[in-house]
């Protein structure tokens, strides 16, 4: 799977309903992950991070998500990575992914997830979305990346996935932030 062939979406004119963050803070060989227990995705393992609110850049997005689900903030977030995901059941999603080596707070359960220690080596990639694996392995190396995704429900039927500077060009920003 890659190029446009066999892909049902106009990625050109693709605009997504949902902005959204994805947080992966990375320290002594581990990063936190969380069980999430609300919104969409609910039931799987992910990084901590939701929806962007109206008027909210992607970056003040992700430090309020992680203050809201994991009681911490990231401190000096990097910008790693666009998820940008054609659902066939759900709203389409635009994701701004960033990691962090640093936090204030202590990780704590809260009603919208379960902190999660994960060793790098040990990720658990069954209990994820379908698409982290095509990605995450090498965000946590260090590579920026930008990924498209086509799901028929929670398999991906089309994806293409660049990393390195290059694919920093494809990012489509966010908009939202445009409005502030
Ligand atoms: C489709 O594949 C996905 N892969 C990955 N890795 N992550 C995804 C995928 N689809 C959604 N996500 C992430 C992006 C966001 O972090 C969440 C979705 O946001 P959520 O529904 O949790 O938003 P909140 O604002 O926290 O929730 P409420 O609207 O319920 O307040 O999933």
């Amino acid at each position: 799977m890659s190029a446009q062939q066999g892909c049902s979406i106009d990625w050109k004119n693709w605009q997504a309903e949902i902005p959204a963050t994805l947080m992966f803070i990375v320290r002594d060989g581990q990063v936190l992950l969380i069980e999430k227990l609300t919104g969409i995705g609910q039931g799987k393992v992910n990084g901590p991070g939701g929806k962007i609110d109206p008027g909210e850049s992607a970056e003040q997005a992700v430090i309020r998500e992680c203050q809201e689900e994991l009681h911490i903030t990231p401190s000096n977030p990097v910008k790693m990575g666009e998820l940008h995901f054609a659902m066939s059941d759900i709203p389409d999603i635009h994701c701004h992914v960033y990691m962090a080596e640093e936090f204030e707070g202590e990780p704590t359960p809260t009603r919208e997830a379960n902190p999660l220690w994960t060793k790098l080596s040990e990720i658990p990639f069954e209990k994820m979305w379908a698409d982290d694996r095509f990605w995450l392995p090498q965000m946590l190396d260090g590579q920026k990346f930008n990924g498209r995704f086509e799901f028929d429900l929670e398999e991906i039927i089309w994806q293409d996935v660049q990393f390195g500077e290059d694919a920093c060009a494809l990012w489509l920003g966010c908009p939202l932030e445009l409005a502030k």
